[in-house]
């Protein structure tokens, strides 16, 4: 679909990489000549990934252990990939998100997924982005948001709320740093299955959510990888500000919470007990 070398010379971290559509959008980056950063949490998960890429693939991937919500951990992060060379293009993807219903939400649950999702991805972004204007240097930076920023979503309402705000840094930033050389843009997926998606929105017991989509499936990991990798390709240069819609139709219909509207107060309760740690 891409020229080969599209991506040759891009130095790319990809928060959360080492899972999900991270790893997806991460794994096409490399095809396409990139060099690769990947950080999370869990250490592990990020060798294990960053291994099979470069089995896959004779590109270079990092990987580096950051948890995104501590602001001094993401600018030794930064600090460290810079001693090498600067980073040409960031990827917000990591995230946390979870159902429940608003009135049980206590202040930390609330926080814990605002932390990761708003400040997490402010913080890597204030971080690369002061780095670049210092060092007069062009960069890119892509954020993987929602729908819910263009339908809100009920029962994820901190999620709803963390992306509308990074959507709005999307915009302000293309307007104050585009004349500093740094695009920033984005993408709001609809329901693509990965291991934290579908345990954290329990999607496979929610048919009827998918099937109200226009085309009647979820998305590809490729897909989404490919409209990743053109966004933060020179060929989309004149792109600023703006958040690609990916999701078959969907919000055009529906938030894809309604059918919770209908859980009883057993279900709800069910749920509050069988939390999923992503
Ligand atoms: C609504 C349906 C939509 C249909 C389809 C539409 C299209 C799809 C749109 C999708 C939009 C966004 C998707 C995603 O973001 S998918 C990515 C999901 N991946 C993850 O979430 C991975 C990361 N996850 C985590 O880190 C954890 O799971 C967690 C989010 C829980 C955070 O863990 P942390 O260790 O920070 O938190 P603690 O366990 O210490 O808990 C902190 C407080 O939060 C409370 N909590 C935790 N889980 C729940 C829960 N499920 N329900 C309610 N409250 C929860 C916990 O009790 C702590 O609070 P208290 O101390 O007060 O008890
Ligand atoms: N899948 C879907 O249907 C949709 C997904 N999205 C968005 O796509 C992105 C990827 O989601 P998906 O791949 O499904 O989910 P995953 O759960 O696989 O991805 C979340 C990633 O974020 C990382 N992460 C979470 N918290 C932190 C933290 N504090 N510091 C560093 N890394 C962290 C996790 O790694 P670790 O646990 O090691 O920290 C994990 O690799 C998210 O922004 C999500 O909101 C949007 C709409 C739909």
């Amino acid at each position: 679909m891409f020229e080969t070398g599209l991506l040759r010379g891009k130095r790319i971290l990809v928060t959360g990489g080492g899972s999900g559509l991270g790893a997806a959008m991460g794994r096409r980056f490399l095809a396409l000549g990139a060099e690769l950063v990947i950080c999370g949490r869990k250490r592990d998960r990020l060798e294990a990934t960053a291994s099979e890429m470069r089995q896959e693939t004779s590109g270079k991937v990092t990987t580096i252990a950051c948890d995104i919500r501590d602001g001094a951990a993401v600018d030794s992060m930064m600090d460290g990939l810079w001693r090498e060379a600067p980073l040409d293009i960031l990827v917000n993807n990591a995230a946390a998100t979870f159902i429940a219903q608003s009135e049980h939400l206590s202040f930390r649950a609330a926080d814990a997924i605002l932390a990761p999702t708003l400040h997490g991805a402010m913080y890597c972004t204030l971080a690369a982005g002061r780095r670049w204007i210092e060092g007069n240097h062009n960069g890119v930076v892509l954020s993987i948001l929602s729908t819910s920023t263009i339908t809100g979503r009920a029962f994820t309402v901190p999620s709803a709320m963390a992306k509308s705000a990074v959507l709005a840094m999307t915009k302000s930033l293309a307007v104050e740093w585009g004349p500093k050389g740094i695009r920033t843009v984005a993408i709001a997926p609809g329901p693509f299955p990965t291991a934290g998606a579908s345990g954290q929105l329990r999607l496979e017991g929610r048919d009827d959510t998918l099937m109200r989509n226009p085309l009647g499936r979820t998305g590809e990991h490729s897909e989404l990888a490919d409209l990743a990798s053109f966004l933060v390709s020179d060929r989309a240069g004149y792109i600023n500000g703006e958040m690609v819609v990916i999701d078959g139709g969907a919000h055009l219909r529906s938030s894809g919470a309604e059918d919770l509207l209908q859980w009883t107060e057993t279900q709800w309760a069910d749920q509050r007990a069988a939390r999923s740690k992503g």
